[in-house]
């Protein structure tokens, strides 16, 4: 009967896309790929169908995507930063410890660029661990700065706000700059200061948590927010920190997690991305190996080797919340036999159920070279800096994802010294798991890293639930429909090029089809 239904209205079916775009790619009729999609005629026509229906949904995905890039540039006013002062050239004279490399040196000027336009600037800065994200933040604040404006950045954890302040203060010593520190765990009188030296324009550079958005919070003027790992915070918490100003303020995202290609250009259509995909010089890449727990007493030798040579440990367990009872009991078990293994050496312990200050207070012991071996969960995932530490152990490494192992690697390999990280596994693995190991031993390169990573988990957990939303597509697949989507995404660009309106008489039905599909969706992507 739905049969005959579909027969008997198929005249009436209008298509979705123009003649132009059907033949510029012999796409058959939409009534008909809709037809065949559930009464294949044969399987050519059922595969013409998929193609067709595909097709359009990529093309509809990217046609959006580029349309709200273009309102956002057109609409949203930014400050001009015409400027380039005494406080970015005097620190670049003067103060730079290093010379930067070629990558930071291009995503300056990109950044700089942005911030001239009169456009708000929406950049995303992806770089691998340890390749320099810090002091391109930085530079980018003292332009804000030079400009009369305050800036802020604001990072996923305690631990890794206040490393960034300690490390921006210790950069900034030698210039007269107020930089302050806002966390969860700030003192109500400290708070009252800071709110209102904030408020007063007193304070050029705020580095916290979360926190920084409490309505509390007011700045005088807020001319760059610059978000650090975005896959932490949801888009709502971003779009506060526009609202922090009257004119949204610049906003650079910075992550160490690279998106791959396919996956940034579907999410996020023209946003600005930047690449730093160098890492400062002299560096030794990191040796990954594949231990099984059987051979554990010869891992413990290697890592006394180490000590003895005077180089800090890492030993991390995986920490999932659902499990976290039995995790804690993992790591503490784990923690007392590395400390009847290792009786002259000192250890640190850090987790998640720790408060925030004994959290510190152990970071900072190991940091300060006071401990020799860390054993922590992954509150040290991300971004923690200790370049003497050279030997990573992770615990039960079948447990943790790509991305995730990348990052805690990371943690290693950031000073002169060979660096090794060891993936600690019990011989029951499947072969999701044995891809991992492989994929880590094989490579360095997190670019690399996130596209197997996305093969193996899809789009949506990658990019977290909340953002997933337009990657919930009926018929295409990101991966497996990679090509098809730079195509269409080619004719989109196309299409709106000839017509930024699409106001031709050609491509109503696109101004249409669109605007239904508009309706239905959220605008998340307005404010990545
Ligand atoms: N051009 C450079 N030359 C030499 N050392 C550099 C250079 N740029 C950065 N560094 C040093 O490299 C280390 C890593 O830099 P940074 O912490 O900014 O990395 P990152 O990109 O934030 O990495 P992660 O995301 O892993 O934290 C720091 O110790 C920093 O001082």
């Amino acid at each position: 009967m739905l049969q005959q239904l579909f027969v008997e209205t198929k005249a009436r079916f209008f298509d979705t896309l123009n003649e132009e775009i059907r033949n510029e790619f012999r796409l058959i009729s939409k009534a008909e790929a809709l037809f065949n999609i559930h009464f294949p005629k044969n399987a050519e026509l059922l595969a013409k169908a998929q193609f067709r229906l595909k097709f359009e949904e990529l093309f509809y995905i990217q046609l959006q995507l580029l349309l709200k890039n273009q309102l956002r540039k057109q609409k949203i006013k930014g400050f001009v930063f015409g400027e380039i002062g005494e406080y970015f050239s005097g620190f670049y004279k003067n103060h730079l410890p290093f010379d930067l490399t070629g990558a930071q040196k291009r995503v300056i000027k990109e950044i700089r660029a942005d911030l001239g336009t009169g456009a708000q600037m929406n950049r995303l800065l992806q770089g691998d661990v340890g390749s320099g994200k810090t002091i391109v933040a930085l530079m980018s604040m003292l332009i804000a700065i030079d400009n009369n404006f305050q800036a802020c950045l604001m990072a996923p954890t305690e631990i890794l706000a206040i490393q960034h302040y300690q490390g921006l203060v210790e950069l900034c010593e030698k210039m007269e700059l107020s930089i302050y520190l806002l966390t969860g765990s700030s003192k109500k009188a400290h708070r009252r200061e800071l709110h209102e030296k904030l408020e007063n324009g007193e304070i050029d550079i705020l580095i916290g948590t979360h926190a920084l958005l409490e309505d509390k919070v007011k700045f005088h003027n807020l001319g760059l927010a610059i978000i650090d790992e975005q896959h932490r915070f949801g888009v709502a918490q971003r779009a506060k920190l526009w609202r922090k100003n009257k004119i949204p303020p610049h906003i650079l995202v910075m992550t160490a997690t690279p998106i791959p290609r396919t996956l940034a250009m579907s999410l996020y259509g023209d946003l600005d991305i930047s690449v730093i995909d160098e890492l400062p010089p002299g560096r030794k890449p990191i040796r990954t190996v594949h231990r099984f727990d059987s051979n554990r007493l010869k891992v413990f030798r290697f890592l006394k080797e180490e000590i003895d040579k005077g180089r800090q440990v890492y030993v991390v367990y995986p920490l999932i919340q659902e499990s976290e009872k039995m995790d804690y009991k993992d790591l503490m078990d784990g923690y007392e036999s590395i400390a009847r293994e290792f009786p002259d050496f000192q250890i640190s312990i850090v987790h998640g159920q720790m408060k925030p200050e004994d959290k510190d207070y152990e970071m900072q012991r190991f940091a300060e070279g006071k401990t020799e071996i860390m054993v922590a969960t992954t509150v040290i995932e991300v971004g923690v800096n200790v370049p003497n530490a050279s030997v990573m152990v992770i615990e039960s490494a079948e447990r943790f994802g790509l991305s995730q192992l990348h990052q805690l690697r990371g943690r290693v390999g950031r000073g002169a010294e060979q660096s090794y990280c060891i993936l600690m596994t019990g011989h029951k693995l499947s072969n999701d798991s044995k891809t991992r190991l492989e994929t880590m031993t094989a490579t360095n390169d997190g670019f690399q890293i996130a596209e197997v990573d996305l093969k193996l988990r899809g789009p949506g957990d990658i990019m977290g639930t909340q953002q997933s939303g337009v990657l919930n597509l009926k018929i295409a697949d990101i991966v497996k429909d990679n090509d098809l989507l730079k195509t269409a995404r080619h004719i989109a660009q196309k299409v709106l090029k000839e017509d930024p309106k699409l106001a031709l008489e050609k491509n109503k039905v696109l101004r249409f089809t669109y605007g239904q599909l508009a309706k239905h969706q959220n605008i998340w992507n307005y404010i990545s």
